[in-house]
């Protein structure tokens, strides 16, 4: 016991010492710093920072501070950049500066060193092999399990209305599943679905700011022992779901491949082009895995928040259904191809993104040498964090920015350009974006066109108003659960519905590998009716 409080006491001196050095030294050499909220010695921003809601505050100090500001967290030092040419400069045009991420000691603790590949240099690397999937041409190749994927969310929409969120999740995830590991995912409730999901929460909450004391900023506290780490405990258990569910796949890749049984996913291409690339197993497990993380709950969250607007906008998604009917018709479910005609579509899919980025702060970035941007000084090691939520909700950008209008890019074409940054910016820009775009396409179009998503009502029967504020926390932010009714705009647009997911049964068929016996007899089950 003795030892344990010498230790405590020692890391506690240590971080201590390190903080001040790096205070003082800080305190000599930050007059060219952007302008930041009054310091406190030692602590610098921290007794400020927020614990929820980061986006907000860091939004409202930017109309106070400008559209780059300095946060002093204890001895690191972060830059919040709000404006489309504060990211144009330091992202884009010093991007070689400015790519790296910043350490996640908690993120290592849980991939081993080095394997969380968003997180790391290794990723680098990999972008390239990722990219070949990825790119707008690469993506046509997964259209067809993307249309039949969408055409089963709308089937399960008419089957189970009230578990629309659930079914929204199953998409994505089932998508990512088939690009990468060639395998569907027919139910929520299967076993792969399950695992990511327990495994994706646990991984969110030690992640967030208030599930351990600092250890990413004072790493001098990584000392303290471990029966006063509670963080280490949930980091090994979400090491051991995460290697189960993502060697596990990576196995049945390596069986399939191995009899002669491939579909072409994308894995089988990193698995047969693992020596090229410098992968070792662990990195090809990660690699899958970081795609799984970074591609399902992040198209799913787009998703949910468009249906959380259309209930709150009953009058865009009227109009939308105008142009969908004009442009498609009743008699078939839209395609991709169906887009480039359909401008109020668009814009609703772009006001959804500047509304509630799904990333409002994107990932943050860190800068790997110091540089200048006008008067200030951008330093070395500092992060970089993209305020999308504060460029899309900045009023001298977007009139009027706290309401949801889509009809905004209608009268200013030339603002769709700034919606890129809904996916990050540089070198680090999302991977997954044309396989994103896609699937958001596709599933705008067929939910306004199939559907009418209208405010539940309660039991006396008086409607419950969506709050369009009741997010999550995390990365990547999702409505919390909220009810809604949603009906078949008639008895044709749900036969219509019903035809065309018997019509995708063969575009499933490839998909269907390794399935667990329950997904087996629930798909004998849905091919019944
Ligand atoms: C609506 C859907 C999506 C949104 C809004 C989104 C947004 C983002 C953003 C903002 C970043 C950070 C970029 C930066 O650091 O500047 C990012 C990174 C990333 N995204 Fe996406 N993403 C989406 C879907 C996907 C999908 C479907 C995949 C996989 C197929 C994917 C894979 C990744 C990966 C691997 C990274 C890390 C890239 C790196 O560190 O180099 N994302 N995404």
């Amino acid at each position: 016991m003795l030892n344990t409080q010498l230790l405590l006491v020692l890391a506690g001196l240590a971080f201590l010492f390190l903080t001040a050095k790096k205070w003082i030294t800080r305190r000599h050499t930050n007059q060219t710093l952007p302008p930041s909220p009054p310091p406190l010695p030692l602590l610098g921003n921290l007794h400020i920072f927020p614990t929820k809601d980061v986006h907000y505050q860091f939004t409202k100090w930017a109309r106070q501070y400008g559209e780059i500001y300095t946060l002093y967290l204890g001895p690191t030092t972060a830059i919040v950049l709000t404006s489309p040419l504060a990211i144009q400069q330091i992202l884009e045009k010093n991007s070689a500066l400015t790519s790296d991420r910043p350490d996640n000691y908690i993120a290592r603790l849980v991939t081993g060193d080095d394997h969380n590949l968003v997180l790391s240099d290794t990723w680098r690397s990999l972008r390239r092999g990722a990219h070949g999937i990825l790119t707008a041409q690469a993506c046509l190749d997964h259209l067809a399990i993307q249309q039949a994927e969408a055409v089963q969310l709308s089937h399960d929409l008419l089957t189970d209305p009230g578990g629309f969120a659930t079914s929204i999740r199953r998409y994505s995830f089932s998508v990512i599943m088939s690009v990468l590991y060639g395998k569907r995912v027919p139910r929520y409730a299967s076993p792969e679905a399950t695992a990511l999901f327990k495994m994706l929460e646990l991984w969110v909450n030690i992640l967030s700011p208030g599930a351990h004391p600092l250890i990413e900023m004072f790493p001098a506290l990584r000392c303290i022992p471990g029966p006063f780490a509670s963080w280490r405990r949930l980091c090994k258990k979400v090491r051991i779901i995460q290697r189960q569910l993502y060697f596990g796949l990576l196995d049945e890749v390596e069986a399939r491949s191995d009899q002669g049984n491939g579909n072409g996913c994308f894995m089988e291409t990193v698995c047969a082009r693992a020596q090229e690339w410098g992968l070792d197993r662990e990195l090809t497990g990660y690699l899958g895995g970081v795609l799984i993380e970074a591609g399902s709950d992040t198209t799913s969250a787009f998703i949910q928040t468009l249906v959380l607007l259309l209930v709150a906008h009953p009058q865009v998604q009227r109009k939308a259904q105008v142009e969908l009917d004009a442009v498609v018709g009743t008699d078939r479910m839209p395609i991709l191809e169906d887009l480039e005609d359909l401008p109020y579509v668009r814009a609703v899919i772009l006001e959804t993104h500047r509304y509630r980025p799904v990333a409002p702060l994107a990932v943050p970035h860190a800068a790997t040498a110091g540089f200048n941007y006008g008067q200030y000084t951008i330093p070395k090691g500092a992060i970089l964090f993209v305020n999308t939520y504060g460029v899309f909700h900045d009023e001298t950008i977007f009139k009027d920015p706290e309401t949801y209008n889509p009809s905004r890019f209608l009268e200013n074409p030339e603002k769709e350009k700034l919606l890129d940054l809904a996916f990050g910016a540089g070198r680090r820009v999302c991977p997954g974006m044309n396989l994103a775009r896609n699937s958001i396409a596709i599933n705008t179009m067929n939910l306004l066109w199939g559907f009418d998503f209208m405010k539940a009502r309660d039991a006396t029967g008086a409607m419950i108003e969506p709050d369009v504020w009741d997010y999550s926390e995390g990365v990547a932010t999702c409505p919390n659960p909220f009810k809604c009714d949603i009906n078949p705009r008639s008895r044709h647009h749900e036969e219509i519905v019903r035809r065309d997911f018997i019509a995708s049964r063969d575009a499933f068929l490839p998909f269907e590998h390794n399935l667990s016996a329950s997904d087996k007899a629930f798909i004998r089950e849905q091919w019944k009716d």
